[in-house]
């Protein structure tokens, strides 16, 4: 790989992303894909398949910009019964997510992708946690969809907000996945791949 010590790009809009890549002590830009995530049909396709694609998709828009950078792309899904649950588009979406979603257990889905075009780099993967819900109360309900903690969030919730605890008993798997990328995977392939640059 050619010596470069620019920082890694982080194609993604998601403040929880940049907060955990910045927890975590890493140096990296922001631009955002911008990409149509609708344009992408899931029909047919397993979840992570789909949020690998989107992951894919997102990173190669702005690698393709950026060809000598290292891009990451990362992409979350619920998926509850075989299912994809989304974004939900108001508060009356939020509702009927809420109480489909914290029914029974579901899982969520968040895939990863590194891409540099330079160095011919593509390096895609997927985690998945699953999230057991407490009994949710209709006053508990009603608070959150009118917290709107809800917005631009995959399943309309966020595990880091602080009402989770009231509609979350438990998880199996990664707390940092749910939120939006699997801070241990992600940095075991990120330190790799930072130092294969530097060499
Ligand atoms: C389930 C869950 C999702 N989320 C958020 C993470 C992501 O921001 C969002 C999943 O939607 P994504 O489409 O993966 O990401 P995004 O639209 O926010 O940003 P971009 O596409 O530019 O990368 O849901 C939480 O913050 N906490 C949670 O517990």
């Amino acid at each position: 790989m050619s010596k470069n010590n620019e920082p890694f790009i982080l194609a993604s809009s998601s403040p929880r992303r940049s907060e955990l890549l910045k927890e975590a002590g890493y140096e990296f830009e922001v631009l955002p894909s911008g990409i149509d995530e609708n344009a992408y049909p899931a029909d047919g396709l397993s979840v992570f398949e789909y949020a690998s694609i989107l992951a894919k998709a997102k990173a190669f828009a702005v690698a393709l910009k950026h060809p000598g950078r290292l891009v990451l792309g990362a992409d979350s899904i619920v998926r509850q019964d075989d299912s994809i649950i989304g974004k939900p588009a108001d508060a009356k979406d939020a509702d009927s997510i809420i109480r489909r979603l914290f029914a029974s257990p579901h899982e969520l889905v968040s895939a990863v992708a590194f891409i540099c075009i330079d160095t011919g780099t593509e390096l895609i993967d997927t985690d998945v946690t699953t999230v057991y819900p407490k009994k949710i109360s209709e006053d508990n309900i009603v608070d959150y969809v009118k917290s709107g903690d809800w917005k631009g969030k995959a399943g309309a919730y966020g595990i880091q907000d602080p009402q989770s605890d009231k509609f979350i008993e438990r998880i199996e798997g990664s707390f940092t996945n749910v939120m939006g990328l699997p801070m241990e995977k992600t940095s075991r392939y990120l330190d790799r791949l930072l130092r294969l640059r530097t060499q």
